[in-house]
């Protein structure tokens, strides 16, 4: 494609030469992927700054810069106020808009989007619809999966991705969008056709200044829905109602807003709920009618999320009969609630549970159930928002009869730092503080007995434990289940 055409789609840039018929072949962020006639976007991150490598990227191929810096380089320079906004628009070109080819849902909110973006797929596969999927846990198309490192990754990967999800011909793609993405410009050139809010509640305050600002990252999923009305490709804001953010976010948008939740108001609605250890039963009202669902998916939380993704499926105009069908044939998701088998008399759970709220429904759900005993074993992640670390330890007291603190991802910090953080508030003797994972999932697991519930909260499917840049191979559904071989004494 030629620069100066790829140009036109910015807003505005500067550049010191006129720029003429340049041939880009590729775009690329990382000066070590480009190759001959790249487009090298400079970003500045948070561990080195993408502008301190062009002459790496010019020296492997890059005909010309993207960058928010003064620099001196022998190829033109396109100069922007902001390389990663910027990029995600000029990628969208790049790679010839490829969410305007097919229905785009994004899905946002501090929890609940992996399993709304994963009920959704289901309902659209029941649709016979092919779907595209990206988030936490892999990127999919169709039944093949893929590595991804971030919930939502960078623009690049994102418009290629969606490019080769038009290529294999889905009929739809569903995205997590975290408030990472939306603050960095990740999403920009996404053409959403639907966006979902499931809940807001304390995460990340390591990155965004306050609450409202970690609202404000959210309802820009909603403003970006545009504000002109397409008859052919209408578009909708599917939005918890139960949630206080509700009203901040129907005003981040001009298209329909669609509500759900449990009270009175909303349009789409669960009543006469019956919730089971094994089973969930409930009424979901919908403006164009009712549906009884059977799901094994257990806990309010999850009733939430199927109200989430049976509202999307309506707006993206799936029969209420086929989302019935596939609510109630949806098994769960990996690392959700999921029970490890083996434990015979007692029951074990992991849980990708790592915010406060996720953890104190997660337990609620369990004390609801539990015969006898609530052991829960959790940590919290290094490099990452401190301030939940007590309101987690102290959640953690307060639903289960015994908390066992141990390291989640400690990544660069101290994990016995991140344990203090936790417990220096606590009073009580209701705990543990086991610093190796494995042994404080062995230790749980010995303690429990007929009618328990041990929950392995935090790090769900997750299949390493991060220390320090490695990422060393550990699940928690497999040490669970040696730690009860063990505990049996097999
Ligand atoms: C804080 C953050 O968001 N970091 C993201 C960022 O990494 P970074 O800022 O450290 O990048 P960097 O290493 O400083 O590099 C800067 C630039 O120089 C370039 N570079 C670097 C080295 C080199 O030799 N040559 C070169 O050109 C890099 O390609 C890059 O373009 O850019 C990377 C590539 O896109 C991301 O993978 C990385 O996410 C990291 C892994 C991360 O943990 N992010 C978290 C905070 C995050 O985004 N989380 C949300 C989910 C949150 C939720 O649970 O809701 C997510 O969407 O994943
Ligand atoms: N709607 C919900 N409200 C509150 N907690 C929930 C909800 N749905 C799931 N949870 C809890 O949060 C955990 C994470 O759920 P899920 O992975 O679906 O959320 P997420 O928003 O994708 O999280 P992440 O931001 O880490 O990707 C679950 O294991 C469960 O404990
Ligand atoms: N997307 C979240 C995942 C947290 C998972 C938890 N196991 C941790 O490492 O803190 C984050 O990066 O903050
Ligand atoms: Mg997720």
């Amino acid at each position: 494609m030629k620069l100066n055409s790829l140009l036109s789609v910015l807003p505005f840039y500067d550049t010191s030469e006129t720029i003429t018929d340049i041939d880009i072949s590729h775009i690329e962020a990382d000066s070590r992927e480009v190759t001959a006639g790249s487009l090298f976007v400079c970003i500045e991150g948070y561990t080195v700054d993408g502008h301190d490598y062009i002459n790496q990227a010019i020296a492997n191929g890059a005909v010309a810069i993207l960058a928010e810096k003064d620099v001196d380089t022998s190829v033109p320079v396109i100069r922007v106020a902001n390389t990663s906004r910027a990029m995600a628009v000029v990628a969208a070109a790049f790679y010839d808009h490829p969410t305007k080819q097919f229905p785009l849902i994004g899905v946002t909110g501090t929890n609940g989007k992996t399993t709304t973006t994963y009920l959704l797929e289901s309902i659209l596969n029941e649709f016979d619809q092919k779907t595209g999927l990206i988030g936490t846990i892999q990127m999919k198309i169709g039944q093949n999966t893929y590595p991804v490192q971030n919930t939502t990754p960078d623009a690049l990967f994102l418009q290629r991705t969606f490019q080769r999800m038009h290529a294999e011909h889905v009929d739809a793609a569903v995205m997590e969008v975290s408030s990472h993405a939306l603050d960095l410009g990740r999403v920009h050139g996404c053409d959403f056709d639907i966006a979902v809010f499931t809940n807001l509640s304390q995460d990340h305050l390591d990155y965004h200044k306050d609450m409202n600002d970690y609202l404000h990252a959210k309802s820009l999923l909603f403003a970006q829905l545009g504000n002109t009305y397409d008859e052919t490709r209408k578009k909708f804001a599917v939005i918890n109602d139960d949630d206080l953010a509700a009203a901040t976010l129907k005003k981040s948008t001009a298209q329909h807003v669609i509500t759900y939740g449990c009270q009175s108001s909303a349009q789409v609605r669960a009543t006469d709920i019956h919730m089971e250890v094994t089973k969930t039963t409930f009424t979901m009202e919908t403006p164009i009618g009712s549906i009884r669902i059977n799901s094994s998916l257990i806990g309010k939380f999850n009733i939430y999320n199927m109200l989430a993704a049976g509202a999307a499926a309506i707006c993206a105009g799936v029969p209420l009969s086929v989302i019935q069908r596939s609510l109630e044939n949806m098994k769960g998701v990996s690392g959700r609630f999921e029970p490890v088998d083996g434990s015979g008399d007692f029951a074990v759970v992991v849980d990708y549970a790592h915010t406060p709220d996720s953890l104190e429904n997660v337990l609620e759900t369990i004390n609801g159930f539990a015969e006898n005993n609530v052991y829960v074993v959790v940590g919290c992640g290094g490099d990452r928002d401190k301030q939940k670390r007590p309101l987690m330890a102290s959640i953690a007291m307060k639903y289960a009869d015994r908390a066992i603190f141990t390291s989640d991802n400690p990544r660069t910090e101290d994990p016995n730092a991140i344990l203090d953080d936790m417990t220096r508030d606590l009073s009580g003797t209701g705990y543990d503080v086991i610093e190796s994972r494995k042994e404080a999932i062995s230790h749980a697991v010995s303690l429990a007995e007929k009618g328990d519930i041990v929950l392995i909260a935090g790090k769900g499917h997750e299949t390493y434990q991060e220390i320090n840049h490695t990422k060393y191979d550990f699940d928690d559904r497999e040490v669970a289940k040696v730690a009860i071989k063990s505990a049996a004494g097999n």
